[in-house]
């Protein structure tokens, strides 16, 4: 993909948090750079109080990967750091060490377009340590936002109930490569155009727009610059009606539509981008349709979100499409997704894998321990529950219990015969060499719409949604309250008190 080639032929390794870089020097030191780990990225909570989140990213994951290495003017920069003391912060037999360092680690990761709910991780990377280490800002950073804004998509797309969503957000969003992620993201979630042009030519996304209010202000009256429009676009005209008064406005778009057909051609619709939408929309399709234009559409913008689409649709506005820019691009109710990248496991001195947990007050911050994976179990084309399960598991099993990570008195017991079974994390490096063809950007769309497509309404609805069962299965779950045991000391008996 050209934009991520682009932006990510130099090497991208220094955008990372500092600390990455500190630790990654440490591991070195003590000679534990090499050795292997797990780590894992996943979410905690579905963004925007929903019922569920979209993946979406890993095309840029792929790309950063592809080009992880430190460039000589990377390490030129590295080298000129010092400690209080004058001395270099990175020694330069380090600095040697990362200017050979290739990327040799294996990743799996859920496909974009993939539904996924909290705790089943997104990405898993297993390798050097010092590597899985330097990976997680800039993963997190890219799958964290390109995942919430496909999830914002999807429910915006859901209000809507099947009609178009142009996404108009590049004016709003945060930056330039905020603003292409975004558009490429709203794509995915079920936008069907952007107004942003660079998001066509770099991933061939159907790019389509009106006009702005300028357009007219700039003629002495309304009707002229609808009929200048008109002479310049026969058949591309979508009037914007609300710059003076909007029922005035209508009945220029009619007055020019006819014109228009007298040559032979069509006008396409109006655009209303102000004033009450419900109102204003059904007075206009009364309009057109008594004036002969039934097929003509009726385009809506103006601060729209999921919330305003699903009240507009309550209300019965006669609205057709649905321009949709600031709240989807920024995300704008929840601006991050939170996910997060934990070490689950490192093999020791011995060669023996050890599972390891991150302990906490709060439960749902305990993380999942050892190397992983997640399967989703289908019963004629519903998705009924997705289990994660220790990649040691025997997955033959004609039965299994899964228990719900936070509250383990939430279990299931999953009886496998007639369910189909799908596989969440499937490898997409392996020892630094890709071996996942990638989608093109209509078939990550059509993947998030089959997978949609598998949840129940329920699931989607988008106020207090029912929530899906993800269940740890039973021996990873004992592994996990057994780790947890052992690294509070906890033997049985309550103590310190
Ligand atoms: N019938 C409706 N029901 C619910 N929300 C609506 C309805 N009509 C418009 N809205 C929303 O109400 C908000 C109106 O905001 P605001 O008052 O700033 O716009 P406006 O004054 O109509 O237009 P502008 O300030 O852009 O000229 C927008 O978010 C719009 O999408
Ligand atoms: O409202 P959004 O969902 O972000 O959609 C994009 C908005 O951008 C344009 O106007 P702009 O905001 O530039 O000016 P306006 O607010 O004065 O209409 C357009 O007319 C929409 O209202
Ligand atoms: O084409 C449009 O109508 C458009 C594009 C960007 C922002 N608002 C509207």
């Amino acid at each position: 993909m050209k934009i991520t080639k682009d932006l990510y032929q130099s090497s991208l390794a220094l955008l990372t948090d500092f600390y990455q870089l500190t630790m990654a020097y440490a591991y070195w030191k003590s000679g534990k750079a090499e050795q292997e780990a797990v780590f894992n990225l996943f979410f905690r909570k579905n963004p925007f109080q929903g019922g569920f989140t979209l993946a979406a990213g890993l095309d840029y994951v792929i790309d950063f990967c592809r080009n992880f290495r430190f460039d000589k003017d990377d390490l030129e920069y590295l080298a000129e750091m010092k400690n209080s003391d004058g001395t270099p912060t990175f020694e330069s037999a380090f600095m040697e060490y990362l200017e050979h360092m290739e990327f040799k680690c294996d990743l799996e990761a859920v496909e974009e377009g993939t539904v996924i709910f909290p705790h089943t991780p997104m990405v898993k990377v297993k390798g050097p340590l010092i590597q899985c280490q330097l990976l997680e800002t800039p993963l997190l950073n890219i799958m964290n936002f390109q995942t919430l804004i496909a999830t914002k998509a999807a429910r915006i797309t859901y209000a809507a109930k099947g009609d178009s969503v142009l996404e108009f957000g590049l004016r709003r969003a945060q930056g330039i490569d905020g603003a292409l992620a975004a558009s490429r993201a709203s794509y995915i979630g079920g936008c069907s155009a952007t107004s942003n042009v660079m998001a066509g030519k770099l991933f061939g996304i159907p790019v389509s727009g009106t006009h702005a209010h300028s357009w007219i202000m700039s003629f002495d009256t309304e009707l002229e610059a609808f009929e200048a429009y008109a002479d310049a676009f026969p058949d591309k005209c979508v009037f914007l009606v609300d710059t003076y008064d909007t029922i005035n406005g209508i009945k220029n778009a009619i007055e020019v539509g006819k014109i228009l057909r007298a040559k032979g051609k069509e006008m396409l619709g109006i655009r209303i981008d102000s004033g009450d939408l419900a109102y204003y929309s059904n007075i206009a399709r009364e309009m057109l349709d008594t004036a002969g234009f039934p097929n003509a559409k009726i385009v809506a913008s103006n601060d729209l979100d999921e919330q305003i689409i699903t009240s507009l649709k309550i209300q019965e506005a006669s609205i057709d499409i649905w321009g949709v820019g600031t709240k989807l691009v920024t995300a704008y109710d929840q601006p991050a997704l939170g996910a997060v990248y934990k070490l689950s496991a490192i093999k020791n001195t011995e060669g023996k894998w050890e599972p390891k947990v991150k302990v906490s007050q709060q439960s749902i911050k305990i993380n999942i321990p050892g190397e992983h994976n997640a399967i989703r179990f289908i019963r004629n084309g519903k998705a009924v529950a997705d289990m994660i399960y220790l990649e040691t598991e025997d997955l033959s099993k004609t039965s299994f219990t899964i228990i719900d990570p936070i509250d383990p008195t939430k279990r299931k017991k999953i009886m496998t015969k007639g369910l189909e079974q799908e596989k969440l994390l499937i490898p997409i490096f392996i020892a630094g060499q890709k071996v996942y063809e990638r989608p093109n950007l209509g078939q990550i769309k059509e993947n998030a719409r089959r997978n949609l497509n598998l949840f129940d309404k329920a699931h989607k609805r988008l106020v207090n949604p029912h929530i899906y069962p993800v269940g740890l299965e039973e021996s990873l779950y004992q592994l996990r309250t057994d780790l947890v045991f052992k690294m509070k000391n906890y033997d049985g008996e309550e103590s310190n008190i």
